[in-house]
Formats: structure tokens, C-alpha cells, sequence
């Protein structure tokens, strides 16, 4: 018996056939599958490679993906981890950060928190020095005046650099009204006022001679200008995190610059 054309149809030269199944509905199968293997010729291999579905059918157990395939697939530990902790970081962030606005749980904070935000910001440190080293009457009272300036221009240097790499943005829940800013300072990554705050403090606890009292209360204003910067919600953890490091670090790296009047008499003459 001739077949029915709502039975059976098949296309030559065409990719798809139809054919009825036992209950009498359509299913639709591919010829290239059918007859030649996706993988046999390579004109089918690069349509393979177009479509993931079309390239997961068309693997058999002996065929390998090429390496950078696998690892679109298979996203490596490292890359998970990071993901989830910044994921995990913004949630954290985002519960601290209680002064963002009057009307948050410790919104009546939010004026001490932006006084401790200024006692962090570059500007009174950069004119305190200025100031400092303008009264200084010793050469060495001028040396260790004048490296403080120095780290704290290298911390804006630096800090622009960062931020300008990374592009993070600042949390949705900051309000942007800290005065003045740099270009650069729309981005939070890492928070500036933790890098200003841990490499002032341990350059003052290695240069100046301080009581007890006076070098816990150093430390603790560090901590606090950290914590400030979260609950303000300027920034998510992990930029103060890194603001303290990278502020511990360019302290090292001032150690490692020092002017001194034998390395450069020329500032130590004025
Ligand atoms: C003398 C001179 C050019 C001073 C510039 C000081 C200045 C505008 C520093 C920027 C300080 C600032 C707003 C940093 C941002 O801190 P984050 O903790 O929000 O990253």
C-alpha cells in the first residue's frame, strides 16, 4: 500500500524528515543525524560547535571537548569561590551598612559616622601636615613630616590606580554626597579612608614616641574609620578588607622609599 502523505514524509536534500509514531502523532528526527554523524564531516562539526545542544548530542565517549570548551563547562573551584564570596560579601554589606540613610535602623549615627569619615579623608591629613611640617624646627622633626606627606600622596596614587583598574562600583544603597571627591572615587574598590587609615597609623606608632593609651586609641580609630566606611554603606567588606592591606603594605613600601636629607638633600635645603 502507497504510504500517506500525512503519514510519511521525508525531503531529499533537506535536514529534517517527519515521520508518525505508533500513536499516530509526528515526531521529527534529523536526516544528518540519522544517516551521517554529526561529527564525520567538518563542516558538521563546526555547526556542532555552534550549538550546544546540536554538539551535546552529536558527542560520543570517544570524542574529547577542546580544553577551553571544558572549562566554559566546567567553571573551576576558584571561580565558584570567588563568586559566592562576593555574593556573600554585598548580602554582609548590604545588612552593616545601618547608616546608609536617616531612616535606616542606626540612621541617628549617620552624623558621627560622617565625622569619622571626615577624620579619615585626605584633605585635613594632606593640610595637617602641611602644617606640621611648616612649624617643624629639627631636620628630623622635617624628615618624618615630610615622608608623611609623601605616603599619604602615594596612598592617593595608588588608591586612584586601583580604583581606575577595577571599577567597582559603590553599593546601590550609598548615598553619594562625601565631599571632595576625585573622578576616580565613584568607585569602591578599595576604600581609601582604610588604606589612609592603616598606613597613618603605623607609620605615627613607628615614628612618633606615644603613650599606651594614645597608640591603642590609633589603632582603634583605624578600625573604627573601617567600620564606618561599611555602615555608611560607601563600601562592601571586602573593600575595607583590602583597604587595610594594601594600606599595611604601602607603609612597607614608604619604609622601603624613605627620604632622608642624604638621599635627597634638595627637599631638606628648603
Ligand atoms: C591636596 C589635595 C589634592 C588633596 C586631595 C584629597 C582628596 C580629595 C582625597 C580624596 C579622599 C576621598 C574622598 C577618598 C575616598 O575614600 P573612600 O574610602 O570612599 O574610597
Amino acid at each position: 500500500m502507497m504510504p500517506s502523505p500525512r503519514t510519511t514524509r521525508a525531503t531529499v536534500g533537506n535536514s529534517t524528515s517527519s515521520a508518525t509514531t505508533s500513536n499516530g502523532k509526528f515526531e521529527f528526527s534529523s536526516l544528518v543525524n540519522s544517516r551521517t554523524p554529526l561529527s564525520d564531516s567538518p563542516s558538521a562539526r563546526l555547526r556542532a560547535s555552534e550549538s550546544p545542544v546540536r554538539r551535546k548530542d552529536s558527542l560520543t565517549s570517544q570524542q574529547v571537548l577542546p580544553e577551553e570548551d571544558c572549562m566554559k563547562l566546567n567553571p573551576s573551584f576558584l571561580g565558584i569561590a570567588f563568586r559566592s564570596l562576593l555574593a556573600i560579601d554585598l548580602w554582609l554589606s548590604k545588612r552593616f551598612g545601618v547608616c546608609a540613610e536617616e531612616h535606616c535602623s542606626w540612621g541617628s549615627a549617620r552624623p558621627l559616622m560622617k565625622l569619622i569619615e571626615v577624620s579619615g579623608h585626605g584633605i585635613p591629613w594632606i593640610a595637617g601636615t602641611l602644617y606640621c611640617l611648616y612649624k617643624s624646627d629639627s631636620l628630623a622633626a622635617q624628615e618624618v613630616v615630610l615622608n608623611l606627606l609623601f605616603a599619604l600622596i602615594l596612598d592617593l596614587i595608588l588608591v586612584g590606580l586601583v580604583k581606575g583598574a577595577v571599577k567597582r562600583r559603590r553599593p546601590t544603597h550609598n548615598r553619594m554626597d562625601m565631599f571632595a571627591t576625585f573622578s576616580v572615587d565613584k568607585y569602591s574598590f578599595p576604600s581609601g579612608h582604610a588604606t589612609r587609615a592603616a598606613m597613618v597609623s603605623r607609620f605615627l606608632l613607628n615614628h612618633l614616641v606615644l603613650a599606651i593609651p594614645v597608640r591603642v586609641l590609633l589603632m582603634l580609630w583605624a578600625v573604627i574609620v573601617g567600620f564606618s566606611r561599611v555602615m555608611l554603606g560607601r563600601h562592601n567588606i571586602t573593600d575595607v578588607a583590602f583597604g587595610f592591606l594594601m594600606g599595611y603594605m604601602q607603609y612597607s613600601l614608604v619604609e622601603y622609599l624613605w627620604l632622608s636629607p642624604s638621599t635627597v638633600p634638595a627637599l631638606f635645603s628648603l
